[in-house]
């Protein structure tokens, strides 16, 4: 016999699903509002002033709070095989806690086992994750090793599975050398997806590796020596030349120290497609910690690229994120135990890689962010949901505070504070990098999909309320359909179709500096690193910092842009 359902009233049923909230501060990208929101079966149906509401709604007063777009927490890495060892988040727990600290959606890693389907290694993702998330999420598939096989499975993928993203290596046992990876950016151009890349030389660092063991060099401290800052900011720069040969927009993961950030900044100033994401590890910790005489200590600050010894790294990052040369935080999350990381007692390159990050990423951006006053509560938004939701194309379903957008919300009290510690964090793992920090915001309410799961404080995450979420390809946001359509290759003053389609960018960035009168009114603005974005869906017009050569923070005014009704729609209105 089934086991009976319990029949909820429909009268309970509708006032479950209906919630106001009154009297906050509504942030978006953009612009801060004082709007009520109103919120039906999971989507937000008003938003503004004395709205006219059905009988029976909850009503949350959220005097005195922000009202965010639920996090996206673009990076993570759930009950995934690596190094020996299982992370021990799995979709459940990770998602429970992503919730608790106002995270609604995550997007975790499919990763292949070599010569593995890519399909097959989908599907086990989605078995793994489908029925235990307690908020929405999506997929980014890795890329660890190359054939035709995998080109027509990313094809599949595109077409068939919702997915728009793919992560290369350029380290790891796993990595492609430059030549796949030239095949592996082509292939993503063409099919509208952005590549991503893990950007470390990993030949410098197998070298390197064999070295320090020989001269005895065998604790947690040999991990950074193995990876120094130039060994990243070297993928960069080739990753983002392979990459403009064929035109493939670029989303360099983990950007982890101060030359690989300035890399990423010179190729977008060349006319690279390229986005960069930051880590809340490189954020609020650096490399001092691999020197701590504990192993589990040290250890479990082991993730690549290594947090940096320089201890002006993480407002140095903070700082390109405050002016868009970096746009995206994630936490990498891929957590190993004590036990676990114990595999590289002897032996550091055998440490299993991968921090915590998923529950505290909100809270700690807030405080070395906002409550520093590099970046305000609007660039908070962005680094923290928004520009991930467009860059991989699920803008405004999620990302931001809208009607018709997914009631993904987060109430925010900037005055409460919250101590992290491993021994209070909802996370599956023993250790936590951020133990002991005090931070400023913390999360009173988090609605997913119109559900209250944090609710005054106490976490209320449901098992599976979650769903898999399609990320189209083509974003606007990086494809710019506008842009590519109305340019055509001109050389000398001519248009020329005989070029190769891959060198027609080339062509198309130097006629920018020199415009001719044969191009289009719409060629010739003015070069930008971000000129594949949308002008619409820019956040914000002037940068709210500006960097000097020296990359002291100087304060600047911030010109803010609502995006016209047009610039947010991508389809999805
Ligand atoms: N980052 C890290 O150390 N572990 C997770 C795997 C990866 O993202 O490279
Ligand atoms: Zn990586
Ligand atoms: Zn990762």
């Amino acid at each position: 016999m089934s086991t009976p359902v319990k029949k909820v009233p429909i009268h309970l049923q509708s006032a479950q699903n209906r919630l106001l909230i009154k009297h906050g501060k509504v942030v978006n990208e953009d612009e801060i509002t004082e709007d009520d929101i109103y919120i039906e079966d999971g989507v937000i149906k008003q938003l503004g002033r004395n709205l006219i509401i059905p009988g029976g709604t909850r009503v949350i007063d959220a005097r005195g709070k922000y009202v965010l777009p639920g996090g996206i927490d673009p990076h993570t890495h759930f009950e995934f095989e690596f190094m020996g060892a299982k992370s021990v988040d799995d979709f459940y727990q990770g998602t429970k806690a992503a919730v608790a600290g106002g995270t609604t959606m995550i997007i975790d890693f499919v990763m292949p086992k070599k010569g593995e389907s890519l399909i097959d290694a989908f599907y086990e993702w989605r078995q793994k994750g489908d029925d235990k998330v307690c908020c929405d999420y999506a997929l980014h598939v890795g890329l660890t090793h190359w054939n035709e096989q995998v080109k027509k499975e990313m094809e599949a993928l595109c077409k068939e599975h919702g997915v728009n993203s793919f992560k290369v290596f350029m380290a790891y046992n796993f990595m492609l050398n430059d030549a796949e990876l030239y095949s592996a950016f082509d292939t993503c151009q063409k099919l509208g997806a952005i590549a991503q890349v893990h950007a470390e030389n990993g030949s410098i660092i197998a070298k390197n590796v064999e070295k320090l063991l020989a001269k005895g060099v065998t604790g947690p401290e040999g991990h950074e020596l193995s990876r120094p800052e130039e060994v990243e900011a070297e993928a960069v720069n080739r990753a983002c030349i392979i990459a403009k040969q064929v035109d493939c927009p670029l989303y360099i993961v983990h950007v982890m120290s101060k030359s690989a950030g300035l890399a990423l900044k010179q190729a977008c100033e060349r006319g690279t497609r390229v986005y960069g994401e930051t880590l809340v590890a490189a954020l609020a910790t650096d490399g001092s910690h691999y020197k701590h005489e504990c192993f589990h200590h040290s250890a479990g600050h082991v993730l690549s690229p290594p947090l940096r010894p320089d201890p002006t790294t993480p407002q140095f990052l903070m700082n390109l994120l405050a002016q868009d040369a970096l746009q995206v935080t994630g936490s990498d999350n891929c957590t190993f135990n004590k036990a676990q990381k114990e595999l590289g007692k002897e032996d550091f390159s055998k440490i299993p890689n991968g921090v915590n990050g998923v529950e505290d990423r909100m809270s700690v951006i807030w405080e070395k962010g906002v409550q520093t006053g590099i970046i305000d509560p609007c660039r908070f938004v962005a680094i923290t949901s928004s520009n991930a939701a467009k860059i991989f194309n699920i803008f405004p379903q999620k990302g931001c505070i809208a009607v018709g957008s997914d009631a993904d919300i987060v109430i925010w009290d900037p005055s409460r504070t919250r101590t992290i510690s491993a021994a209070t964090h909802h996370q599956a793992v023993d250790f936590n990098i951020f133990e002991g920090m005090e931070c400023h915001g913390v999360p009173e309410y988090v609605i997913v999909n119109g559900r209250v799961c944090v609710d005054e404080g106490q976490l209320r995450a449901v098992e599976g309320h979650g769903r898999y979420v399609d990320t189209p390809v083509f974003a606007p946001y990086v494809y710019d359909p506008e842009r590519v359509a109305d340019l055509k290759p001109v050389k000398n003053g001519t248009h020329d179709d005989s070029l190769p389609e891959h060198f027609q960018n080339k062509v198309q960035i130097e006629e920018k500096v020199c415009p001719t009168p044969t191009l289009p009114d719409s060629a010739v603005s003015t070069p930008s690193c971000r000129g594949a974005r949308p002008e619409g869906q820019r956040n914000i017009q002037d940068s709210t910092f500006s960097i000097s050569e020296d990359l002291d923070v100087e304060r600047k005014s911030c010109i803010r842009v609502r995006n016209p009704p047009g610039g947010k729609s991508s389809g999805f209105w």
